[in-house]
């Protein structure tokens, strides 16, 4: 946990935002989360979740409020600013093929660093230790397009953490992986040194990962505590349309050493 008096990683203020056909999707959003943080992002469909995350390096802006990432203003005609803010803010999108578009992997993961400037030995170096990281290592020469979901996801974190971002922003991280894919992504999450924000309908997945959690729904912040306790709210709970899956218990989850 970051000191009081340290600058927040991630500070969002009265963040408003419609859509161009009119859609009001965030109507006043407010959260920090501190440096080295590992939040959930909780709330039923169409609560405004992905909408905040492209706010939050500068995909979407426009709206009313602010961002801002380590102190730095997200600004979208701030074109020097935002760079820096998109080395900052690594966002893996729900869609891994929204991420991935180079002939080979190892040149998908290159493709940010080089951005950067980073050339040679340096480049390969951060391109392996990426791949290494998301145990993808073994693919490096193959299309991206060859690959399953579950194994492009894991190439898509590594183009991310190929950036050695400050906060890793992750839409649906656990989606569409199997039981030993989903683990090995919660194990390199946990690994990490950096802020982790996390968006998912996956709830044992928050609980495992997240010691606090932001309940998002119709556009505000409805709730933000820990996770656990949030999650043994069943008013709370039925409030914004989440549901436990089928045997997990937050009580037993609170008692499970960690
Ligand atoms: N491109 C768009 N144009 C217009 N409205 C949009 C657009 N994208 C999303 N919306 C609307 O904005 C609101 C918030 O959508 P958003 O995708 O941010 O929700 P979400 O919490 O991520 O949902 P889910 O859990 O289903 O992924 C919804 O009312 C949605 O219909």
């Amino acid at each position: 946990m970051s000191a009081p008096d340290a600058v927040p990683s991630l500070e969002v203020s009265g963040l408003a935002y419609a859509y161009p056909d009119g859609t009001q999707a965030l109507f006043g959003v407010n959260a920090v989360v501190g440096r080295g943080e590992r939040v959930a992002l909780l709330g039923p469909n169409g609560a405004g979740k992905t909408t905040l995350v492209l706010h939050l390096n500068g995909i979407l802006g426009g709206g009313l409020g602010t961002v801002r990432v380590g102190g730095l203003a997200v600004d979208a005609r701030d074109k020097k600013a935002l760079r820096e803010i998109r080395r900052r803010v690594g966002v893996v999108f729900q869609d891994p093929d929204d991420q991935l578009f180079m002939p080979t992997v190892r040149e998908d993961v290159a493709f940010g660093p080089a951005n950067l400037g980073l050339r040679g030995e340096e480049l390969d170096r951060r391109v392996a230790a990426a791949l290494e990281r998301v145990g993808m290592g073994h693919v490096a020469d193959r299309p991206p397009q060859h690959l399953s979901f579950g194994q492009r996801r894991r190439v898509a974190v590594a183009t991310v953490l190929a950036m050695e971002p400050e906060i890793l922003v992750l839409d649906e991280p656990s989606s569409n992986l199997d039981p030993a894919s989903r683990r090995e992504l919660a194990d390199v999450l946990r690994s990490l040194d950096v802020t982790v924000l996390m968006v998912t309908h996956d709830i044992p997945y928050a609980a495992e990962l997240c010691p606090r959690s932001l309940i998002l729904s119709g556009g505000v912040i409805a709730a933000d505590g820990p996770t656990l306790d949030l999650l043994a709210d069943e008013e709370l709970l039925r409030e914004h349309r989440l549901e436990l899956p089928f045997g997990f218990d937050p009580a037993a989850a609170a008692a499970r050493p960690r």
